[in-house]
C-alpha cells in the first residue's frame, strides 16, 4: 500500500497533473470513458442495487456527464489567478490569489450510489490538479470493478489509481499520507477516518449521513406533497443519504397522508411492487435485517411486507411513531417512512434542534414565511422547501453537511475550491526600500501613527491636510529624484532656447 502511494506522489511530483491543457485531456477522456463503456457501467450498478439501467443512468450517469461538462467549461477561468484589493502599503506591488493543486487525495466511497459517489468528487480532484487514489465501496463490488478497470483505460495510470478492499485494505490505506481525504459514509466510519487523518494533520472532507426531517404544514396541497416525498423517499429503496428520514406533521394530517403516499406507491410502481423495474432492493442481509428490526412494535400504516431471499422491503410508512423508539434513533436508510406527530411549527422546530443536524432539510407549505422561519431557525447541511432532494441536483449549491452529517462540501465550483489551496502571492519589488523603513526597528510614535495610516487608515481630520501634504511631497520629491536627469536636460534645453530666442533677437 506504502508503494503504491508513493508511486502516486512520485507522479503527482513530476508536476504533470498541473497544466490546464493536461487536467482538461483528463477530464474529457472520463467523459469518453462514461459514454463509450455505458453500458458496462450502467450494468455494474445495476447488479449492485437492483436498479433499472434507466434509473442507474438519470441518477448517476447525467450527473457525472453534467459535472464533467460544467468543469470543461469553467475550469480555464477558475484556475487563473485573482487580483485582490491591496491596501497603502502594498499599492504598488502585485498581489493575488492562485489556486493550487493538494498534492495527493484518497476518496473513499460508499455503496449507495457507487458510481456518481466517487467518480464526482474525482472529477473536483482531477480539476484543481490532484493525484487521486480511489476506494470505492466493497458492498457494491460490481462497480467498484468496473471502475477499476475502466479508469486506467483511460485516464493517466500513475496519477488517478484505484484501489479496491474492504475494511482491512482502507484501514492499512488510511495509515498514509495523504494531502486530503474525502469520505463519504455513515458518521462512525467518518470519525475513524478524521482521527486517521489527524496523525497526518491531513485535511478530510465528509459526506456523511443523519435522520433528515421533513415538516409538511396543515396549508399545502397533500396531493403534490406525497407525490414529492414517495419520489425521494422510495428512490433507491429509500438508501439515498438525503431521502426524508421520518415526516414531523400535525396528527389529523397522518391518515391522508398515508392515504396519499398509497396512491402514489401504486401509480409509480403498479400492483405488484416487486415486478417494478422502478423500485430497488435492500444491498445486503445485514442492512436488511437491520431495517426490518426497526419496525419492531411500530404501527405500520402503508407496507410492511418483505422478502429475505430478494432483500425486498415494500414502501412502508408507519403512524403515530414514538419518538423514543429505535427508529427515530438512527439513520433508517430504507423505506421506512415513520410519521411522528407534533402539535405546530414550533413543536417540529423544537424536535429539529434537540437531535443532531441532519443533512438535509424538507419542509412543505403554501406559507412562505412559515417555510423562511423554518430555514432560519434550524441548521442541516442543505434544505428544499416543497420539495425533498432536488438541491442535490444544483452544482451552483455546495452539497455537504454540518455537525454530524459531514464537514465540507462539494459539487461544481465548490468541488475545485475542496481540492484546491488558495495561495496567497504577493510580489514586492526589491526597490522602494524607503517606505519600508516605517516597520523595521527602532519603533517610533511617529512610526506607528504612519502604520494606523498606511493599514487602519485611522486619522483625525486635522492631521489629515498634513498627512496628505507630506504623502504629495514625498511623491514628488520621488519623481523629481526619479526623473532629475530628464528635467536637468529640459532645464537646459529651455535655458537654450531662450538665450537662442533673446541672442536672435538682439540681432535683428
Ligand atoms: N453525504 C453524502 O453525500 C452521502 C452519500 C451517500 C451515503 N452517505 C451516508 O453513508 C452511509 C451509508 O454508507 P455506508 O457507511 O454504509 O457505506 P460503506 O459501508 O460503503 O462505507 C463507506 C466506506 O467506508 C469504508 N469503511 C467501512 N468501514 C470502515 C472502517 N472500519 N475503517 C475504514 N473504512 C471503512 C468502506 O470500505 C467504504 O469505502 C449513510 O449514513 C448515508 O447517509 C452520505
Ligand atoms: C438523485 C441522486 C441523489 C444522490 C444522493 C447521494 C446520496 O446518497
Amino acid at each position: 500500500m506504502e508503494r503504491e502511494v508513493q508511486r502516486v506522489r512520485q507522479a503527482f511530483l513530476s508536476g504533470r497533473s498541473r497544466p490546464l491543457r493536461f487536467r482538461l485531456q483528463q477530464l474529457e477522456a472520463l467523459r469518453r470513458m462514461v459514454q463509450e463503456r455505458e453500458k458496462d457501467i450502467l450494468a455494474a450498478i445495476a447488479a449492485d442495487l437492483c436498479k433499472s439501467e434507466l434509473n442507474a443512468y438519470s441518477q448517476e450517469v447525467i450527473t457525472v456527464l453534467g459535472e464533467i461538462d460544467f468543469m470543461l467549461e469553467n475550469l480555464p477561468e477558475w484556475v487563473t489567478a485573482k487580483p485582490v484589493k491591496k491596501n497603502l502599503l502594498t499599492m504598488m506591488d502585485e498581489a493575488y490569489i492562485q489556486p493550487q493543486p493538494l498534492g495527493v487525495v484518497l476518496i473513499i466511497g460508499a455503496w449507495n450510489y457507487p458510481f456518481v459517489l466517487i467518480i464526482q468528487p474525482l472529477i473536483g480532484a482531477i480539476a484543481a490538479g490532484n493525484a487521486v487514489i480511489i476506494k470505492p465501496s466493497e458492498l457494491s463490488e460490481n462497480t467498484a470493478k468496473i471502475v477499476a478497470k475502466l479508469l486506467p483505460q483511460y485516464l493517466d495510470q500513475d496519477l488517478y489509481v484505484v484501489i479496491n478492499g474492504g475494511v482491512e485494505e482502507t484501514t492499512e490505506l488510511l495509515k498514509q499520507r495523504f494531502d486530503h481525504i474525502f469520505y463519504t459514509g455513515n458518521t462512525a466510519v467518518g470519525k475513524i477516518v478524521m482521527e486517521a487523518a489527524a496523525k497526518h494533520l491531513t485535511p478530510v472532507t465528509l459526506e456523511l449521513g443523519g435522520k433528515s426531517p421533513c415538516y409538511i404544514d396543515k396549508d399545502c396541497d397533500l396531493d403534490i406533497v406525497c407525490r414529492r416525498i414517495t419520489w425521494g423517499k422510495y428512490m433507491n429503496c429509500g438508501q439515498t443519504c438525503i431521502a426524508p428520514d421520518y415526516i414531523l406533521c400535525e396528527a389529523s394530517l397522518q391518515s391522508q397522508i398515508v392515504w396519499k403516499i398509497k396512491e402514489t406507491v401504486k401509480e409509480f410502481y403498479g400492483e405488484n411492487i416487486k415486478e417494478s423495474p422502478d423500485y430497488e432492493r435492500i444491498i445486503n442481509l445485514r442492512h436488511f435485517k437491520r431495517i426490518l428490526s426497526l419496525l419492531e412494535g411500530q404501527k405500520i400504516a402503508l407496507g410492511g411486507e418483505t422478502d429475505e431471499a430478494t432483500r425486498y422491503i415494500a414502501p412502508t410508512v408507519l403512524t403515530d411513531v414514538d419518538p423514543k423508539t429505535k427508529v427515530m434513533q438512527e439513520e433508517i436508510f430504507g423505506p421506512v417512512l415513520p410519521i411522528v406527530p407534533v402539535k405546530n411549527v414550533d413543536e417540529a422546530i423544537d424536535f429539529i434542534n434537540e437531535r443532531e443536524k441532519p443533512l438535509a432539510l424538507y419542509v412543505f407549505s403554501h406559507n412562505h414565511k412559515l417555510i423562511k422561519r423554518m430555514i432560519d431557525e434550524t441548521s442541516s447541511g442543505g434544505v428544499t422547501g416543497n420539495d425533498v432532494i432536488m438541491h442535490f441536483t444544483l452544482n451552483s449549491f455546495p452539497f455537504g453537511g454540518v455537525g454530524s452529517s459531514g464537514m465540507g462540501a462539494y459539487h461544481g465550483k465548490h468541488s475545485f475550491d475542496t481540492f484546491s489551496h488558495q495561495r496567497p502571492c504577493l510580489l514586492k519589488s526589491l526597490k522602494r526600500e524607503g517606505a519600508n523603513k516605517l516597520r523595521y526597528p527602532p519603533n517610533s510614535q511617529s512610526k506607528v501613527d504612519w502604520g494606523k495610516f498606511f493599514l487602519l487608515r485611522r486619522f483625525n481630520k486635522e492631521k489629515l491636510g498634513l498627512l496628505v501634504l507630506t504623502f504629495l511631497g514625498i511623491v514628488a520629491a520621488v519623481l523629481v529624484k526619479k526623473y532629475q536627469a530628464v528635467l536637468r536636460r529640459k532645464a537646459l534645453l529651455i535655458f537654450l532656447v531662450v538665450h537662442r530666442l533673446r541672442w536672435s533677437s538682439k540681432q535683428r
